[in-house]
Parts: structure tokens; C-alpha cells; sequence
């Protein structure tokens, strides 16, 4: 699913006027029933109170139009009208005629009004800014929208929680309408993704208003969502004449004295995830136990005991995932830079590679073109720099893998795969996933598939889709605390058996976050 920015869904909107030769009040009718025959279908008629805030622009005239049709239907309705501006638009006046030719009169709200009573069983509809914020709405409404949001009722957002900018972070995020749902239009925006505005967006759901098709398949996002249904045909299925070579070797080499667990968890998933043949790499004290811990999976050592002081070059058939546990002592960091020189093919690099790598830039040219680099947040600062807000975040980010040409990831509740001026949003993942080792599982996983012939950028998103759904699958039996990253191992294979079609696709969407879903006419 594609991530548009705000002139695209503008530009979606006059595509639409112009193919479907209707009027912008035509299209913004056809939005509101949209949102009416969602709320009746869950109402169902209920007697509750629906209190609609409108502001003056387009957002404020689908709540206009939404509130005539709640009324037609019998629902109890409060209209209010937000007055930021003394300006109108168009549309926004053209229902608000409607409405009142109706008998239903709208309370108006400027900085002298009382704040409305609300009980929090009522239902609060939060048309007051849409698309279109981009400037920070003076101090009065802030202070409306936190009174909504203090008032305990179920809010549900019309396209944007009211306060929250597309482009840009939130100047104080209690002065942003806290959505219980939003409705939103010509599908997602990059803010509900990111972890600071994201965290005010709890559900969200794309309503198909019938946005011109060929516009929307035709236009090219830089953001866009990596999804079941999507990568389905990116798997490959096994041959019956296949054999162990078929499917690659991968090498993952990291561990250190009491972190030899790191390269058990990502030489097992890179097993799980299909590769012929694994073998981990660690320094001496970790043979023993990587021996006993995993059959499957040959043992290599190095000369240090504790550390790593010399690095494999690796052979030509191996596929190489490094870093995970591996410390960043002297000798490793010298170790670790000779190694990089003589690496050409594509590589995964985690956690202590990457520290490495960020204490010394001038290594930087020599990553191998399409590697992967799976920072967690400390790493990629570590990486990157400081960043003051999500959006210099991935600019700098989006920066780095073109300068470097290599795919780099941004783990977190959305993990964002960046390459070539692009980023892939995983839509897959939970909370229960924010657990030691986890992060090495996802290198395993990902090292797995490179080495068994996938592309990097497949390799990539695949392999963050896939783990965030075997976090999924396990979180169902075990809950969020007692998932652990040995729990995501146990659930690749079912990740696997979804994604290559055992399970409908039908389930699949089923079993996808459950704020994906997109509302068809
Ligand atoms: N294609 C679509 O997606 C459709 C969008 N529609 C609705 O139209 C909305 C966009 O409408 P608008 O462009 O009128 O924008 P909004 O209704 O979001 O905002 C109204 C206007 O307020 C002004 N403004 C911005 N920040 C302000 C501030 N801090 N203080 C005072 N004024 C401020 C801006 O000039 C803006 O145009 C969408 O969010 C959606 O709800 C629907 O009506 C139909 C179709
Ligand atoms: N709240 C969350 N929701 C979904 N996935 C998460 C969440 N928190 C962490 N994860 C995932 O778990 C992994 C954690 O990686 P990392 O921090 O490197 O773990 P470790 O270093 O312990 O192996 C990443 O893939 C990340 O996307
Ligand atoms: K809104």
C-alpha cells in the first residue's frame, strides 16, 4: 500500500473531479457517507450522544455532512464549528447551508466559548483539521483538543488526528486530538508509523472513497507498506530436486565471552529461514556450547578465547551476517576492518559491526554495494548522528543508504527498510517483540534468505515481515511478557507457511495488524 504525501492526495482528489466529472462536494458527500455507513453498522442505530467538531475547511465539511446524515438516520448529534479561521471553504459553506436548511444548528466555538459537556460514554467526532495543518493552531484549541481527550469518550478521527501535521512532528503532543480510530482517506500517512505521532493514532483504517484508480496506481510513493499479500510473490518455493547446495551457505560470525547466545539465536533462524547450510563463527569459548546448543549448525573458531582478534574472509559460497555479540575491543575493531576491505558481495551488518563502523566513517566506503545494515536506535545514532525529530531521522537515514548504497534499516514497532531514496513501512510486529535477541533473530532470519538466493532488498523486507509475524503467531500463546526471541524462532515456520500460501490470503489479512484493513466500497 502506498504512503502519500500531502500534494499527492490533493493531486488524487482533482484527478478524481475530473475522471469521475463530479463536483469536490459530490466527492466530499460520497466521503462522509462512507464514514456514516461505518459508524450505523457499528452503532446500529444506538442512542448515544455524537458530538462533532467541525473546523472551516474541507476535514470540517465532511463532519458537516456526516452530522446531516446522522440526524437523517435518527442519531442524537451536537455540531460544533471551530473557529481558527475566518475564512471558509467552499464546500464547507455549501453544507453548512445544507445543514441548517435542515433545522440543525451548529454551536459555534472561538477562544471565549466553554468547553462543551462530554461524559465518556458519548462519542466525539474529530473533524477540526485534516490534511491540510500546517501552522500551529493557536493556544484555545490546543486546549479544546485536550479537553477532548481528558473527557474519556471514544474519539474517532476523520483522516488526520486533529493537531497532527503530515509532514512534520507535533510541537506538544497533548495538544493533538488522541484518536481512539481514525478514518482515514487515500490510505495511510507516514505519521501513524512514526513512534512519536504514532502513539496518538491507536487504530487506523483506510476508507475507500472511490479516489481515482489510476491515479493512485500510477503515482510514485517514496513511503510505502510491506505486506502480506504483496510479498507473496517474492516466495520462492523448493524445488523436489533441490539439495542443501541449492539453498546457499550462511556464515554468521559474532560472539564474545557470555554473548556466544547472539550468534545461537541468529545461526538457528537463518536455519529456520531456509539456508542449506549454516555455520557460526565465534572465538574459542563459544565452541562448546554452540556445539551442544545447535546440531545442525557447524562450529568455526577463531584464535581469541574471549574475543574475536582475526575474522573469516569468508568462502565464495557463503553469505555472511556479522556482528551480532561481538564486542568492539581493539583487537575486533582491527580485525573487523580488515575484514570489511576484503568483503565484495553483499553482507549483513548488526549490532557491534555496526558500533565498529560508526567509530570509524572512514570505513564507510568500503561496505559492499546492497549490504544490509540493521541498526536499533542507539546504533543508529551511534550511525547517523543525533537527529532532532523523526523526519531529520529517516532524511538522514534515506541519505546514508544512497551515499553508501546499501539498505539500511530502522528497527522499532514499525521497522522502516530504506534503500535508494525509498523506505518499505513492515506492517507485522508487536510489543512482545521488544526482547533481548530479538534483533539477532531478525539478522539470522535475514542472513537465511540472502544466503539462500534472494535479492537484498527482497532479503530485507521479507525477512523484517516474516519475523514481526512469527512474533505475531507466538504472541497469540504466550502474551507480550513471555515472548521471548527463542518464542519468535519457534514461529518462523508457520511465518513461512502463511507467506507461501498454505494459509488463504484472506487469514492473512485477518492476521496482519489489525489497523490495515482497507473499507471497500
Ligand atoms: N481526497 C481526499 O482525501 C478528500 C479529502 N477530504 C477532506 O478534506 C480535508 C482537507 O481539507 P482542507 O484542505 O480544507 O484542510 P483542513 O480542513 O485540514 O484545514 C482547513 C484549512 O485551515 C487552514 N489552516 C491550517 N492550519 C491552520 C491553523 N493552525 N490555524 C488556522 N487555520 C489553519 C489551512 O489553510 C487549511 O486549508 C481532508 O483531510 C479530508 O478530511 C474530503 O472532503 C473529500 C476527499
Ligand atoms: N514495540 C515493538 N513492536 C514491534 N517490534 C518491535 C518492538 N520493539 C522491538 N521490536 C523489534 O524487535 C527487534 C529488536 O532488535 P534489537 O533492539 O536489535 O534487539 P537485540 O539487540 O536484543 O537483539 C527489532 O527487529 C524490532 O523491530
Ligand atoms: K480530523
Amino acid at each position: 500500500m502506498k504512503i502519500l504525501n500531502r500534494a499527492q492526495i490533493y493531486e488524487a482528489d482533482k484527478h478524481t473531479l475530473a475522471a469521475q466529472e463530479i463536483s469536490s462536494t459530490d466527492l466530499m458527500e460520497r466521503a462522509a457517507t462512507r464514514i456514516f455507513e461505518w459508524l450505523d453498522k457499528r452503532l446500529q442505530g444506538a442512542p448515544l450522544n455524537i458530538h462533532i467538531f467541525c473546523g472551516i475547511g474541507n476535514n470540517g465539511g465532511d463532519g458537516l455532512v456526516l452530522a446531516r446524515q446522522l440526524v437523517e438516520h435518527g442519531y442524537h448529534v451536537e455540531v460544533y464549528v471551530v473557529k481558527y479561521s475566518t475564512s471558509r471553504s467552499p464546500e464547507f459553506l455549501t453544507n453548512l447551508k445544507r445543514l441548517k436548511a435542515r433545522k440543525i444548528w451548529p454551536e459555534y466555538l472561538d477562544s471565549d466559548s466553554p468547553i462543551p459537556e462530554l461524559s465518556p460514554e458519548d462519542l466525539i467526532v474529530d473533524c477540526v483539521f485534516g490534511i491540510g495543518l500546517n501552522r500551529p493552531p493557536e493556544p484555545w484549541i490546543g486546549l479544546l483538543f485536550q479537553a477532548l481527550n481528558s473527557s474519556k469518550a471514544f474519539i474517532l478521527s476523520i483522516d488526520m488526528p486533529s493537531g497532527m501535521y503530515m509532514d512534520r512532528p507535533v510541537e506538544d503532543s497533548e495538544k493533538v486530538i488522541s484518536a481512539s480510530h481514525v478514518l482515514t482517506f487515500g490510505g495511510p500517512k507516514l505519521v501513524f508509523f512514526l513512534p512519536q505521532t504514532g502513539s496518538l493514532v491507536r487504530q487506523w483504517e483506510v476508507l475507500d472513497i472511490g479516489l481515482d484508480k489510476g491515479y493512485l496506481q500510477g503515482v510514485e510513493a517514496q513511503y510505502t507498506m510491506i505486506q502480506g499479500g504483496q510479498l507473496q510473490s517474492a516466495y520462492r518455493t523448493r524445488s523436489k530436486f533441490s539439495h542443501k547446495g541449492t539453498y546457499g551457505h550462511a556464515l554468521i560470525v559474532g560472539g564474545s565471552q557470555g554473548k556466544i547466545g547472539a550468534v545461537a539465536l541468529a545461526s538457528k533462524a537463518a536455519l529456520l529461514s531456509g539456508a542449506g547450510l549454516v555455520t557460526a563463527c565465534v572465538p574459542e569459548c563459544g565452541y562448546i556450547p554452540l556445539q551442544s546448543l545447535l546440531p545442525e549448525v557447524m562450529v568455526q573458531t577463531t584464535p581469541g578465547m574471549e574475543q574475536h582478534v582475526e575474522l573469516p574472509e569468508g568462502a565464495a559460497g557463503q553469505t555472511m551476517g556479522i556482528g551480532m555479540g561481538m564486542g568492539t575491543g581493539p583487537a575486533v575493531q582491527k580485525a573487523f576492518l580488515s575484514w570489511l576491505k576484503l568483503q565484495k558481495k553483499p553482507v549483513l551488518l548488526d549490532a557491534d559491526a555496526l558500533n565498529i563502523l560508526s567509530a570509524n566513517p572512514e570505513a564507510f566506503p568500503f561496505i559492499p554495494g546492497q549490504s544490509i545494515l540493521t541498526p536499533h536506535p542507539g546504533e543508529l545514532k551511534r550511525l547517523l548522528g543525533a537527529w532532532k525529530d523523526d523526519f531529520e531521522k529517516l532524511d538522514k537515514a534515506l541519505e546514508f543508504a544512497l551515499k553508501w548504497k546499501c539498505i539500511l534499516l530502522i528497527k522499532g514497532a514499525h521497522t522502516v527498510v530504506l534503500h535508494s531514496g525509498k523506505g518499505e513501512i513492515n506492517s507485522t510486529g508487536n510489543p512482545g517483540m521488544a526482547t533481548a535477541g530479538s534483533g539477532d533473530v531478525l539478522s539470522g532470519i535475514i542472513t537465511g534468505l540472502l544466503a539462500s538466493g534472494y535479492p537484498p532488498i527482497q532479503a530485507a523486507r521479507l525477512g523484517v515481515y516474516l519475523h514481526g509475524r512469527a512474533g505475531d503467531i507466538m504472541a497469540k500463546e504466550t502474551g507480550y511478557e513471555a515472548l521471548t526471541a527463542s518464542g519468535i524462532l519457534s514461529g518462523i515456520g508457520a511465518a513461512f507457511k502463511e507467506l507461501s500460501g498454505e494459509v488463504t490470503q484472506t487469514e492473512v489479512q485477518d492476521e496482519e495488524s489489525e489497523n490495515t484493513e482497507v473499507t471497500e466500497d
